[in-house]
């Protein structure tokens, strides 16, 4: 496995085609792109990695898959009475749809969609408690207590996120968002400025791996089927308009982030963590996804 992720590493480190940075948010704009890592947790807590594994980067839209996992256990299935499970096949950051299914977005992985399940999170709670409950909730997967947030990456988002505003109160015009906007946006930018290493976000995938449980830590997080309908949501959604590419490249279910990160899960067999932070033109890491592509045909890990 060792052997795997260096060859892998080294291969990227070759590659000239290596995307756009992220430019809308002035901090993620001024990362170098020259930069890869990957992760592989194992369910027994063994991890592999190459590259610059233990450097912590934004995670940005892969936390959408840690706050709907909590949204799910405080609210349960009423949570898809705000939001749907279906791909979107528009940007991740797309209006148009909203109008035609009156504020419901398609699913949580969209920034409305995400938007509106941080709104259910705050339910009964003040956002710096309900910012807290995420963080702890991520350290609580991770099974590591250093996880924290990037505050230059928020303050850098909370300024410029005019389109996710537009979102959030077309949402609330529906009376599909409770809360006062620029609150849920405070908790949601910080919520995807959480940094994390490869390594970290390897080991947080764990209990997607082990139907719902953290082997390695021990700590069951989710039931089997919740971890069965996570990962299929994942699949189907976790790539924006590019997740049919996604699941025809790599065949794994996968969550991305515009910091250049990518969550990949390989049911039964391993938790996978890829950085890179130059993008395609969706909004995917370019080289993250080669990457993956590269490991499942090493490994057949492919779901399919
Ligand atoms: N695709 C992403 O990672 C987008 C997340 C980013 N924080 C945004 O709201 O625009």
């Amino acid at each position: 496995m060792q052997e795997i992720v260096n060859d892998i590493a080294n291969s990227m480190a070759r590659e000239t085609e290596r995307g756009q940075v992220a430019d809308y948010i002035p901090e993620l704009a001024a990362i170098d792109p020259n930069q890869f890592a990957i992760s592989i947790a194992l369910p027994n807590g063994e991890v592999y990695s190459a590259g610059c594994a233990q450097k912590p980067f934004s995670i940005q839209s892969i936390s959408k898959v840690f706050s709907l996992t909590l949204a799910l256990g405080k609210i349960g299935d009423n949570i898809w009475n705000r939001v749907g499970r279906e791909p979107s096949g528009d940007p991740f950051n797309s209006i148009v749809q909203l109008e035609h299914e009156h504020g419901i977005p398609r699913n949580p992985f969209i920034n409305a969609g995400a938007i509106a399940v941080v709104d259910a999170i705050m339910m009964g709670h003040q956002p710096k408690e309900s910012l807290a409950e995420i963080i702890q909730f991520v350290r609580y997967i991770a099974d590591d207590n250093s996880i924290g947030i990037d505050e230059k990456v928020a303050l850098s988002e909370l300024a410029t996120t005019h389109r996710n505003a537009s979102l959030a109160h077309f949402m609330k015009s529906f009376g599909n968002i409770e809360h006062d906007i620029d609150k849920l946006l405070g908790v949601y930018c910080h919520q995807c400025s959480i940094a994390m290493s490869c390594e970290q976000l390897a080991k947080s995938g764990l209990f997607l791996v082990s139907d719902g449980m953290n082997e390695s830590s021990g700590y069951r997080v989710v039931s089997a089927q919740r971890a069965r309908r996570i990962n299929s949501l994942m699949l189907m959604c976790g790539h924006y308009d590019g997740s049919g590419e996604f699941a025809y490249r790599v065949g794994l279910p996968g969550k991305s982030g515009v910091g250049g990160g990518i969550l990949a899960i390989a049911p039964g067999k391993a938790s996978i963590a890829v950085w890179s932070p130059g993008l395609d033109k969706i909004g995917n890491s370019k080289l993250g996804t080669l990457a993956l592509e590269r490991l499942v045909e090493h490994t057949g890990w492919s779901v399919f």
